[in-house]
Formats: C-alpha cells, structure tokens, sequence
C-alpha cells in the first residue's frame, strides 16, 4: 500500500513569541501538517504549552493539526485537544494502562488516534492496538526536547512495525532528530510521516521553504528505496 509522504513541522521549535506569523510562515513554506508538542513535565522533564496554543495555530492555519501528548494519563485532556482543533492526537503507549479504550475515545471524538511508542519500547507493546490506530508515532529521540540528535537504533524498529503494520492503512511517523540525512534514512526504513522542528525552522522565515523542500526531496528519494 502506498501511503502519502507528509512534511510535519514541529512548532516546539517556532519563535513562541510569534505562534502566529511562524504558523503562517511554516504553511505557506510547505507544511502538509503540523505538529503541536505537549510536554507536562511529568512524562517528560520539560514544560511546552496546552490547548490554548493549539486554539490559536488553528484560528491561523488550514493544515492538519497532530497533536503529540507527552503527558501523564491523557485521557484527562483528550476532549480539550479536540475542542481546541486537533485532527489527529498520539498518546505515548508508556502512559497508557488501557491503550485501546484511549484511542476508541480518540476516534469517538472524531479525531485520528496515534500511538507515540519511546525508543527503549518494545514494538510488541502495539500488537493488539493496532486495529484500533490510524497512526504509529516512532520517538527517534527521547522525547522532551527539540534538537537531539536522531538514534540510528529506531531503524530497525520502523521496519519491524511496517511489517506488524502489514496492510493496515496506519501511518508511521518519526519523531526527533529529522534532517534531510536522517529523513530519507527513515523513508527508506518505511515511515512515511516525518515530524521536523530545529531542520523545518532553521535559518528563520525566510529559509522555510528551502528547508521543506529539502526534506521532501529527501523523503522522496528515501521511499523509492
Ligand atoms: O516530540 C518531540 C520532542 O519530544 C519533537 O516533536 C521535537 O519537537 C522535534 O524536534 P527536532 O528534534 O526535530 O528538533
Ligand atoms: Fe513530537
């Protein structure tokens, strides 16, 4: 199954004092999607933003919003992110007891459901969720920060949920460290959603269209092998 190559900047690594201008900047550049990272300080040792920054991207943005919840027990906030104008929330199978009923409550709010998955996970931990996911977030990085560099260890790994993914029509994105090296490495591994935040926003507004075409051109000629 062919699946679409997706360019999905991250706005962790936007000028926070801008959301606006830098949402519009990084749509008009290329952006397919983008990616809204929420950090608790709990699952992860590093406070971002909530509903309220996703309410004002989507007042200014067409794209898709993919919302990345690196929190403890999301099922708490999973209505705030949909009211707040998500298309799409992953949550991190390691803060999820009862993985399938948090997505079937994603899917209930109308919205795609994604499994964000750590690099020292096991791929086993997706097997009997996958029915219920339209979307595998593989963590490249230990999440918590912007700008780490990509673990080389997750290739392996990608390819291992493609072939549990088998003929699913559920998207497989990464998640930290994407560069035009490291993006075709993962397209060729078998991802096709790449979340791109220090590589998409480098240079500032006026390098972010050369930043995303780049990164698609990359990503193309991954996914030819
Ligand atoms: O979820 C996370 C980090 O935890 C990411 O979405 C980062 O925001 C990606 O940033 P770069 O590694 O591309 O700079
Ligand atoms: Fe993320």
């Amino acid at each position: 199954m062919t699946r679409p190559l997706i360019i999905n900047p991250s706005i962790l690594s936007a000028d926070f004092g801008q959301f606006a201008e830098e949402t519009r900047a990084i749509e008009t550049a290329g952006a397919d999607w983008l990616h809204l990272d929420v950090m608790d300080g709990m699952f992860v040792p590093n406070i971002s933003f909530g509903p309220g920054v996703i309410e004002a991207v989507r007042k200014v943005s067409q794209c898709p919003i993919d919302t990345h919840l690196m929190i403890e027990a999301p099922d708490r906030y999973l209505e705030a992110y949909a009211k707040a104008g998500s298309d799409r929330i992953s949550v991190h199978v390691e803060a999820c007891p009862h993985l399938n009923r948090t997505l079937q409550t994603i899917r209930g709010l109308g919205l795609k459901a994604g499994i964000a998955i750590n690099p020292s996970t096991s791929e086993e931990t997706l097997r009997y969720s996958l029915d219920a996911a339209d979307q595998v977030l593989v963590m490249t990085v230990n999440p918590g920060f912007g700008g780490q560099a990509f673990l080389s260890l997750t290739l392996e790994k990608i390819r291992r949920i493609r072939a549990l993914i088998g003929d699913r029509p559920i998207d497989i994105g990464v998640d930290g460290g994407i560069t035009v090296e490291t993006a075709e490495l993962a397209a060729r591994a078998g991802a096709n959603v790449f979340v791109a935040g220090s590589s998409a926003f480098k240079g500032g507004p006026t390098h972010y269209a050369g930043n995303i075409e780049a990164l698609k051109a990359a990503v193309a000629r991954g996914a030819a092998g």
